[in-house]
């Protein structure tokens, strides 16, 4: 089985063209998704989230407060890095569960969506690494559109990632999603024709 890591920077368009990808019918692990279910109540992530920063960050029905941990998390690296040691392990289990899963049923071919792969790397597997790509100013308008956030917010959340200028730098494959989407489309079918050729 072949498996190709998608990543970018925060609103780079990961989503786009994995939901993409998933419209072709390839599997797709997303982090993203799986970093919500490590968080769900009765599950250890959030159990142990509550245990370091407090009730707070439960919402009244017993739920995660995303918004509050988003809050605390994105322009503050001493809790994003709790954060991400309490969570990034049980969220590198979903994935290897998933791989295997996938595996024992003969997926040719399958993709996982880990926007801080290259943050994280020890703890994501992949045979080759696609960078989602948009230079920063387009990257900071789509962000500020999509969050409904102040410039600001924007700014802080685009800084606790690596730059999206590096990461393309790291890339084995660059997909540019500064165009069309039938233009990123495109890009991604010649990338899948090549692995399968
Ligand atoms: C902080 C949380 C609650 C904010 O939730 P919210 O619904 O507002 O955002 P969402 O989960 O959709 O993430 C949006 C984007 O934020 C960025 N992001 C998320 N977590 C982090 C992080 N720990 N560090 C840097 N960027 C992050 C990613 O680009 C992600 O695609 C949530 O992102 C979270 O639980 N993060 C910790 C887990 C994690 O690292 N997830 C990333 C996948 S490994
Ligand atoms: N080619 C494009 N043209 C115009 N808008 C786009 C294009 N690609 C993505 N977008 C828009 O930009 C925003 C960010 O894209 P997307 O949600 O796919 O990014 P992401 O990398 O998955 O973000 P995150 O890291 O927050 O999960 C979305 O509102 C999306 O609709």
């Amino acid at each position: 089985m072949y498996a190709v890591v998608i990543t970018g920077s925060i609103a780079t368009g990961k989503s786009t063209v994995s939901a993409y990808i998933q419209q072709l019918g390839y599997p797709l692990l997303d982090t993203d998704v799986l970093a919500r279910v490590v968080v769900e109540p009765g599950h250890q992530g959030l159990a142990q989230l509550v245990e370091r920063f407090g009730p707070e960050i439960l919402q009244a029905d017993g739920q995660l407060d995303r918004a509050a941990l988003g809050e605390m998390l994105f322009g503050n690296p001493a809790v994003q890095a709790e954060v991400n040691a309490i969570l990034h392990p049980l969220i590198a289990e979903e994935v290897q569960r998933g791989l295997a899963r996938l595996e024992a049923a003969g997926e040719p071919l399958v993709f996982i969506d880990v926007p801080l792969y290259y943050e994280t790397k020890a703890d994501f597997p992949g045979d080759e690494v696609w960078v989602v790509y948009t230079p920063e100013a387009m990257q900071l308008e789509r962000l500020i559109e999509r969050n409904h956030l102040t410039e600001a917010q924007a700014r802080s959340r685009m800084a606790s990632q690596l730059s999206i200028e590096v990461k393309r730098t790291y890339a084995d494959v660059v997909i540019d999603n500064s165009g069309s989407l039938t233009q990123t489309y495109q890009q991604v079918d010649e990338q899948i024709q090549r692995i399968q050729t």
